[in-house]
């Protein structure tokens, strides 16, 4: 007898190489096999000859006329009888499946998929069904080693001996409120459902179940987070005063919403995990200055960490400088790959003994040999790089640092409450008053001639230029050849200005010198691939020229463009482009529409249809294996709700009812996928 905790391989058939491969698939208990729902149903159209067209594909379900006849000729064979379906009779043929012809008597009910021959009244059999069940044929998601066959039969025999002995993970009165299937029915009717409403209905509840388990999941790392008694940062509000007031800028009042948000956060005894979420140029670094000045105020040390290593080299700088300007001497440094062993090893001890105020880094910073002296915050940029197992790193050797995240990925809203669901998100929703709308013009290749002496007069008058070459995935190589016969055109083109090259192949250290030399104005045009993409701040810079911009996705050139616009001159983005396709046209068009990044996300995923699990992918927002997290939002906002209520109630974990749910979440959450 199997059981639903037991290895998939007490299931016959199952040796080291098909478990194997059963892995590739998370299947690993008998459990896990049952949980592999098919994610759609092959409707084998089960119908009468009267009602069926010539050479259609049906299902003809009748009785079994005369005695299967086998007849051979050659290798081949062919079986043949009749099927009396209501009061017409079908020839039946089945070619080369002898065996056909032992599972057959007279009289007996069967039912056989097929094309039919109308003028002959024939059917060419493909396969026979099991007459007692109706005719839609599951189809499982399946790999190269494993067939959706042999997923089917290995339920089959699972199914038969487990069948009833499910515990439902939803609770039974959020199920009758929603009318859900228990999971005994629901799993059955996924896999082997009567009829489509009955395959519809499991389908339903299979996803309502996925998505309060992943809910529940949020709801207990948020608890978990809370627990983890953090501590009361105890600021000193006059200094973070004296500070806004040297700032080269006036604050907009959203930035102030969010630092006050943030401020109470770091003030309560109870560990902060904020998200900071804001478009392109927005102004979240100044937002995370303020946050890590208050831990700085109180007596603690932040930690800044970005994706890259030379976005943690801007970041560094931007910081020293906005420090500076205020006439504060605190200590940041940039921890690098590129540090020498001595300096390094320094540059640790002072971490340690708590000189070093602010550390910027990359992952580098993860590395167990970086410890502090009172940790305070951490700043995470680009939050969806960093997943929850390593900000539980940050954790380890007892450091508990109240975490900010920020963003510039602009999630539609219809998606948020998925991706960041454990997390509080602060907003920030307006530009810096000043800023002139970026104009984006859509330019074809034999207009690049215009585009170059447009890019001319402005350089002329003191701006500087990104020109930006498509990032060719297939080959490194010709990217950067590509990148190079840019710069070359542009050194030709424009003798008397300095060009820069930014590309993949440089070094940190050659990629540093480069970027500083831009932001210092001693390069006036910097050609570069995509690795310019994010975060890059050089507000004199106000011309963006993309070339091929038909190749970029519209996540990517609304981060390209969010690169100018950044200071007080008129922008200006061109997208150099002969599109192929609708789709390219159409995502060129909406960047010339607006600049809105939450719009353009909104478009995006409605350009892709949200069938694109890639796109959701690159967000961040987590794989569901039944439940569509955009098409069933509500759905989701309805297990979030769930989740919230039932986490809230006193030993809710205690209760006879919720044991199933308790049990599953704690075996399976060591390797929960949606958080590595
Ligand atoms: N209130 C403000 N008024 C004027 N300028 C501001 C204000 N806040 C920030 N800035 C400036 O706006 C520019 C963009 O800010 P910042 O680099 O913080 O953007 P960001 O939100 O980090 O964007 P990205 O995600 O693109 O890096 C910077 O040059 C910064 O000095």
């Amino acid at each position: 007898m199997i059981i639903l905790a037991d290895n998939v391989n007490v299931l016959p058939g199952v040796g080291p190489k098909r478990l194997e491969a059963l892995h590739e698939l998370d299947i690993f208990t008998i459990e896990d096999l049952i949980s592999y729902f098919p994610f759609r149903y092959e409707d084998l159209g089960e119908r009468l000859p009267s009602e069926t067209l010539d050479g259609e594909k049906v299902t003809f379900k009748g009785i079994v006329s005369t005695p299967p006849v086998v007849s051979r000729f050659g290798k081949k064979n062919q079986t043949r009888f009749g099927l009396l379906i209501d009061h017409e009779n079908v020839r039946v043929t089945f070619f080369n499946q002898p065996w056909i012809a032992q599972n057959i008597d007279v009289g007996q009910e069967a039912a056989i998929y097929g094309t039919y021959n109308a003028a002959k009244a024939a059917l060419t059999g493909m396969k026979m069904i099991n007459a007692s069940a109706d005719a839609l044929d599951p189809i499982y998601p399946a790999s190269k080693q494993v067939s959706g066959k042999t997923i089917r039969h290995l339920v089959e025999l699972a199914w038969a001996d487990v069948r009833g002995t499910v515990d439902s993970l939803v609770p039974e009165n959020i199920r009758t409120k929603y009318r859900l299937l228990d999971r005994n029915q629901q799993i059955e009717n996924m896999h082997f459902p009567p009829d489509m409403p009955a395959a519809k209905a499991a389908r339903r509840s299979s996803a309502f179940e996925e998505f309060f388990v992943f809910q529940m999941r949020l709801q207990l790392l948020k608890l978990a987070d809370q627990n983890f008694a953090g501590e009361a940062v105890n600021y000193d509000s006059e200094a973070l005063r004296a500070f806004e007031n040297q700032l080269p800028y006036t604050l907009t009042s959203v930035q102030h919403k969010v630092i006050d948000e943030i401020l109470q956060d770091q003030k309560r005894p109870r560990h902060m995990n904020r998200l900071l979420q804001g478009d392109v140029g927005s102004g979240k670094t100044v937002v995370a200055a303020m946050a890590m000045y208050a831990a700085v105020t109180g007596g603690l040390q932040a930690v800044m960490m970005a994706p890259t290593e030379i976005l943690a080299q801007q970041h560094a700088i931007n910081l020293s400088q906005l420090f500076d300007n205020a006439g504060l001497s605190l200590r940041i440094e940039l921890l690098t790959s590129g540090l020498k062993v001595t300096a390094r090893r320094q540059l640790l001890a002072d971490l340690v003994s708590g000189e070093i105020d602010i550390i910027v880094g990359t992952h580098a910073l993860l590395q167990p040999d970086v410890a502090f002296h009172h940790l305070g915050l951490a700043v995470i940029d680009e939050q969806h790089r960093f997943g929850v197992n390593q900000r539980a790193k940050l954790r380890e050797n007892g450091v508990n640092p109240d975490i900010l995240a920020m963003t510039a990925t602009p999630i539609p809203r219809t998606l948020s409450i998925t991706a960041y669901g454990e997390m509080d998100v602060s907003v920030i929703d307006q530009l810096p008053s000043g800023r002139k709308t970026i104009q984006t013009t859509r330019l074809s290749h034999n207009q690049l001639d215009q585009a170059i002496s447009f890019v001319k007069t402005q350089i002329d008058d003191g701006a500087q230029a990104y020109i930006v070459t498509p990032l060719i995935e297939e080959s490194e190589t010709l990217d950067v050849q590509n990148a190079t016969a840019m710069y070359e055109t542009m050194q030709l083109e424009f003798p008397q200005y300095s060009i820069g090259l930014l590309h993949g192949r440089l070094s940190n250290e050659e990629k540093k010198v480069l970027m500083a030399d831009f932001k210092a104005n001693r390069i006036q045009i910097l050609v570069a691939t995509t690795v310019i993409e994010v975060g890059v701040d050089v507000p004199n810079a106000s011309i963006m020229l993309i070339l091929d911009a038909d190749r970029f996705g519209l996540a990517q050139l609304h981060q390209l463009r969010g690169r100018v616009g950044r200071g007080t001159r008129q922008s200006y983005t061109m997208l150099i482009a002969d599109p192929k396709t609708d789709y390219g046209t159409a995502r060129l068009d909406a960047m010339v529409e607006t600049t809105d990044g939450f719009v353009l996300a909104q478009r995006d995923l409605e350009l892709r249809g949200s069938g694109d699990i890639l796109g959701t992918k690159q967000s961040g927002v987590p794989e569901f294996a039944v439940g569509d997290p955009i098409k069933d939002l509500t759905m989701m906002e309805i297990a979030q709700q769930e989740a919230i209520t039932l986490v809230s109630q006193d030993d809710w974990d205690q209760h006879p009812d919720n044991q199933a749910l308790v049990d599953y979440l704690s075996r399976t959450m060591a390797r929960y996928r949606h958080f590595d």
